[in-house]
């Protein structure tokens, strides 16, 4: 099956969000930050990019019942004294909904707003068609005015089949990049996609220029590779894996699922996500990532060299960290894994 009409379905949800959150980056305030009950963060672009997706999946792919797995809802944004954001939220639906023609005359109240992110609510699973959105992926980084992402993927039989990703501050030609490079700040914006059995592609998020297949890095010189992992925390156990792989060079540190990008278009070798022992990882953190890399020749799997599994429902069922790398390097990370990990006297 090709899936060409969920891949061009997804591709428009995904910029149309990725148009929201654009704008709504520019202008974030502090005050404008929510903290949700599991003490992170949430904005109106979180909510706004959610209601967004599911509004346009929902009309491109009629009479298909959508099923979504996404990690919004609207418990905050029904309690009294939430009007002012929810009317906010609503606005930005409404403009970015009338900024593309064929949506032009769309009336969008704050109930079809609720109702769109409530959509999100499906459980995923081993069976049938399920969406599965990150609607912003890395909203620290959003904050903070730095990477984040939009990532939406199709799971079919508990297999992920369709996974695009708009990553709008990443520069066009790698993620690691100077900061203060100038150049960079009119370069970026990166629409990344991929079907499973047809290759990974990108393209601009501006613009109309055709998608360029990615393929991952060939290099196998360990001493020149580049190393990813999240912004917010550092892991002695990384540095103790890329100090025995012979990595010369500090990690990069980069916020969201753009780090998946990063490793498929060759910008960076590995990307290591050990978080604390115990947290389940959720799956719209890795649904779209995870086949970009694997189509454009990569490989993501756990401590033990075990691909991820999508069908367990919300979140991931996997043993101990998430390894993002290219096949010819993986079973020397899988060795350095196996040796750190023993050496700090941790479980897999
Ligand atoms: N303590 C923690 N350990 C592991 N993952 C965490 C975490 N706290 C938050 N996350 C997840 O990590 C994601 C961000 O990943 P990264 O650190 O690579 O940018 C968050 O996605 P959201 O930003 O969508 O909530 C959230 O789901
Ligand atoms: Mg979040
Ligand atoms: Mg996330
Ligand atoms: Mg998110």
């Amino acid at each position: 099956m090709s899936y060409e009409k969920e891949l061009a379905a997804a591709k428009k949800a995904v910029a149309l969000a990725a148009r929201l959150s654009r704008g709504v980056q520019k202008t974030l305030m502090q005050s404008e930050v929510w903290t949700k009950s599991n003490k992170t963060p949430v904005t109106a672009a979180d909510y706004g990019s959610q209601a967004v997706v599911s509004i346009v999946l929902e009309r491109e792919l009629k009479p298909v019942t959508l099923s979504l797995v996404a990690e919004e809802d609207t418990g905050d944004l029904r309690k009294k004294g939430s009007e002012v954001f929810l009317e906010g939220i609503t606005k930005l639906v409404r403009d970015t909904l009338a900024s593309d023609e064929s949506y032009a005359d769309s009336p969008i109240t704050k109930e079809d707003v609720l109702n769109a992110i409530d959509c999100g609510k499906s459980q995923g699973g081993s069976t049938g068609c399920h969406w599965v959105l990150d609607p912003i992926d890395g909203t620290r980084g959003f904050v903070r005015g730095e990477q984040y992402a939009v990532g939406l993927a199709l799971l079919v039989e508990g297999k992920v089949v369709v996974g695009v990703m708009a990553c709008p501050n990443l520069h066009l030609s790698s993620a690691v990049v100077e900061k203060d490079d100038k150049s960079c700040q009119d370069n970026v914006g990166c629409l990344f996609f991929a079907t499973t059995g047809s290759g990974a592609y990108v393209q601009p998020l501006n613009g109309n220029s055709p998608p360029q297949e990615v393929r991952v890095s060939s290099n196998e010189n360990l001493e020149e590779a580049k190393f990813l992992e999240s912004y917010h925390m550092p892991i002695p156990l990384h540095s103790s894996i890329a100090k025995k792989l012979g990595i010369t060079a500090l990690p990069v540190r980069i916020d969201s699922q753009a780090k998946y990008a990063a490793v498929s278009r060759g910008d960076a070798e590995m990307y290591l996500r050990f978080t604390l022992a115990g947290y389940r990882e959720w799956i719209w953190d890795h649904a779209a990532g995870s086949i970009i890399t694997t189509e454009a020749g990569g490989v993501v799997c756990d401590a033990e060299g075990t691909p991820l599994d999508f069908s367990k429902g919300k979140r991931l069922d996997h043993n101990r960290g998430i390894i993002v790398t290219t096949k010819k390097l993986k079973p020397l990370i899988l060795k350095a894994v196996r040796e750190s990990m023993e050496e700090e006297n941790l479980r897999v």
